[in-house]
């Protein structure tokens, strides 16, 4: 049944990783490494049984495939998915053990921070392993990636507001916000910066009260948030937020924010909003600034390089946006196609011999 799972999208490898002393049971996924190395976060969760984190491992890992290639990196697509209670299972030897795993692959996957788990869970990975991001700045790392995914967020907002409305000034433009977390304050910041005027909703008052006093925004409700008069939608706190229910309310003419997987179901509802004239901006691309600044470390980390690369998702949302419209698909469908091209093309250009074949471990060799 496994090897049925990975034909299905031609997975390369996984790796189920067992340590009796420290009680870590994790699973590794590596879905493809034409581009590169396969970067992509540890996740921890109580899954309930081992086939539900397969499941969600394979589907995690190809996902890192589309928003690495499509975010231009030299970065194949992976995952870890850590099969425990993150408030009561970790241990410095649970972390140390997945780095000797993560070792033994030899630079075929590289892993990083992701839900429930912590930069000091890296660094305890980092003792073990140089196939590591996210660790602690003292040790050369980037820091929290959440500014850059906001600088990101924006640049790509300003090239979603070119289509939509001809040009990509933000100012005077209305955006509506859903969750003013750790990613969106920082993209209020520079939408309040431009000249721009936000309404907010969130779940914690703490967070609406410091956008509104901060940047002059005006609070709704939460599910407000769907149908007021608003230039731009953009979802930085809950997938699954473009559905049946909500489309129908929708007033904005573009949609693009942080959240991961807003669409409740990628192919209709991405067509749903292009019948509807709603400019839909990829969230795997939108929010790759993150990565992007995550991946940074592994030339040695240099913020102005780090920045300049986050700003590119200006150019790559050029690129969907043109694929849609050549091709006649939904952006979410030209995301894809972009990323799959991209890998098509690398898989040709690696085709051709070379002594100089380049990895992030092994310039120049
Ligand atoms: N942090 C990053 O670098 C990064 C990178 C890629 C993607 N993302 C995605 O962007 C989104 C935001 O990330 P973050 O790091 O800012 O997280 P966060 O937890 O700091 O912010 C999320 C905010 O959403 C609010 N929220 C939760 N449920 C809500 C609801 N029903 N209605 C309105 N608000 C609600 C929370 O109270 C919180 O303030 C997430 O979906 C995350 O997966 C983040």
């Amino acid at each position: 049944m496994i090897f049925e799972k990975m034909e299905q999208y031609d997975y390369e490898q996984l790796v189920f990783c067992h340590d009796e002393a420290s009680g870590l049971k994790a699973i590794i996924c590596i879905h493809d490494s034409t581009l590169g190395p396969a970067l992509g976060g540890a996740r921890m969760w109580n899954y309930e049984t081992e086939e539900e984190a397969i499941t969600d491992v394979l589907r995690l890992a190809k996902g890192m495939t589309y928003k690495n290639a499509a975010a231009g990196l030299n970065l194949g697509g992976g995952k870890t998915v850590i099969m425990g209670d993150a408030k009561k299972d970790k241990s410095e030897a649970f972390f140390r053990a997945l780095g000797r795993y993560v070792n033994s692959l030899g630079g075929r996957y590289i892993t990083a921070e992701d839900v429930n788990t912590t930069v000091q869970d890296m660094d305890y990975i980092y003792q073990e392993t140089p196939y590591v991001c996210g660790i602690s700045e003292s040790y050369g790392s980037g820091g929290d990636p959440s500014p850059k995914t906001a600088l990101g967020v924006y640049m790509a907002m300003k090239r979603t507001a070119k289509e939509a409305y001809g040009n990509d000034s933000l100012s005077e433009k209305t955006i509506a916000v859903q969750g003013v977390g750790a990613v969106a304050y920082k993209m209020c910041e520079y939408l309040h910066e431009e000249g721009a005027r936000l309404i907010v909703s969130d779940i914690n008052q703490e967070a609406v009260d410091r956008a509104v006093n901060d940047f002059g925004a005006t609070q709704v409700g939460l599910d407000e948030i769907y149908s007021v008069e608003a230039d731009i939608f953009a979802p930085c706190a809950l997938g699954g937020i473009i559905n049946d229910e909500t489309i129908p309310q929708f007033k904005f003419k573009a949609i693009c924010g942080s959240a991961n997987n807003q669409l409740d179901d990628a192919e209709k509802h991405s067509n749903m909003l292009a019948e509807n004239n709603i400019v839909y901006a990829p969230d795997y691309v939108v929010n790759s600034g993150g990565v992007i600044n995550v991946a940074d470390e592994l030339e040695g980390y240099d913020e102005d390089r780090a920045v300049m690369k986050v700003k590119g998702i200006y150019e790559q949302m050029d690129k969907i946006f043109t694929i849609a419209k050549e091709q006649g698909i939904s952006t979410a469908q030209a995301a894809d196609r972009l990323a799959e091209t991209r890998i098509e093309q690398m898989m040709r250009v690696k085709s051709t011999f070379s002594l100089n074949e380049k990895n992030q471990f092994n310039k120049g060799k």
